[in-house]
C-alpha cells in the first residue's frame, strides 16, 4: 500500500474533492479536504472520530452537498447537479454500504440484492437470477431465502456488498463496513469486497478507523480536523 494525498496522480481521476468546507450547526466538519479516488483503486481514509470522514464519503457521494469546495466525477460538477440528476447518477455509477448493511428487514437476502437490478428496469427473474450469482461471490448464496434478522451480522454485510456492487457501480462508498464484525467476519467480507472491486475494476473508498482494514486498500490517505494530512505526520 502507498500513501498520498491529491499529489502524483498521473491519470484523471474518477471522482476529485477540491478544498472542501462543510459546517453541521457549529460544528466545521469539513475544513478544505482535497482528494482523489482513482478509477479501479482501493483508498482508504483514515482518522481519529469526528474528523470528518463520513462526511467526506457522504460529500463524494453526491449524498450531501459541500457549503464550498467541488466534487468532480468524471468530468461533471457532482455538487452542482440537481437532485433528480444526481440521484439517477447515484442509482446507476455508485453502490454505498454502511456499518450496518440497512437491508431492508422484509425481503430475503436474495429480493436484497435483486432489488437494485428492478429499479434499473431488470426483471424480476433475471433480477433474482442474478442476485443469485453475486451472492454466490460473496459467499452466501445459502442464505438466499433467509432474511436479515435470520442472518449472522457477517452474512448480512456480505449481503449488503453484494447488493452496493450488483448493478457494477464505478464506485462504492463503504462507510465502517466492518465496524460491528468480529474479526474472523470483517476478514470474510473485506477479501470478498476487494477481490470482487479488483475483478470488476470498481473504485472503493472505504471509510476506517481500523488498520487491518485499511491494509486492504491500494493506497490511504488520514483526515485529520477535517483536512487531508500526509500520513506519519505526528499530532
Ligand atoms: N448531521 C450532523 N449534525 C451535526 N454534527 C455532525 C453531523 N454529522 C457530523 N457531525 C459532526 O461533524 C464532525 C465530523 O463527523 P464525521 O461523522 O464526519 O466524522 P468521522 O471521522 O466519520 O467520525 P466517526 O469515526 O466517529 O464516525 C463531528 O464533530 C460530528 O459530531
Amino acid at each position: 500500500m502507498t500513501s498520498g494525498d491529491t499529489n502524483g496522480t498521473t491519470a484523471e481521476p474518477l471522482l476529485a474533492a477540491r478544498d472542501l468546507v462543510k459546517v453541521h450547526g457549529r460544528t466545521e466538519a469539513l475544513r478544505g479536504a482535497s482528494v482523489d479516488l482513482r478509477a479501479g483503486e482501493i483508498l482508504a481514509v483514515t482518522g481519529a472520530s469526528g474528523s470528518g470522514k463520513s462526511t467526506l464519503l457522504h460529500c463524494l457521494a453526491g449524498i450531501v452537498r459541500p457549503d464550498a469546495g467541488s466534487v468532480t466525477y468524471r468530468g461533471e460538477r457532482l455538487h452542482k447537479l440537481p437532485e433528480k440528476r444526481l440521484s439517477a447518477l447515484r442509482r446507476t455509477d455508485f453502490g454505498v454500504v454502511f456499518q450496518f448493511g440497512q437491508l431492508i428487514p422484509e425481503l430475503t437476502a436474495l429480493d436484497n440484492v435483486a432489488l437494485p437490478l428492478m429499479l434499473a428496469g431488470t426483471d424480476r427473474a433475471e433480477a433474482r437470477a442474478r442476485a443469485g450469482e453475486w451472492l454466490e461471490r460473496f459467499g452466501v448464496r445459502g442464505q438466499g431465502e433467509s432474511r436479515p434478522g435470520e442472518m449472522s451480522g457477517g452474512q448480512a454485510q456480505r449481503v449488503a456488498l453484494a447488493r452496493a456492487l450488483v448493478t457494477g457501480p464505478k464506485a462504492v462508498f463503504a462507510d465502517e463496513p466492518t465496524g460491528a464484525l468480529d474479526s474472523l467476519a470483517s476478514e470474510q467480507a473485506m477479501t470478498a469486497l476487494t477481490h470482487t472491486a479488483r475483478e470488476t475494476g470498481t473504485a472503493v473508498l472505504l471509510v476506517t478507523h481500523d488498520a487491518q482494514v485499511a491494509a486492504y486498500a491500494d493506497r490511504e490517505v488520514q483526515l485529520r480536523d477535517g483536512a487531508v494530512t500526509p500520513l506519519g505526520v505526528a499530532a
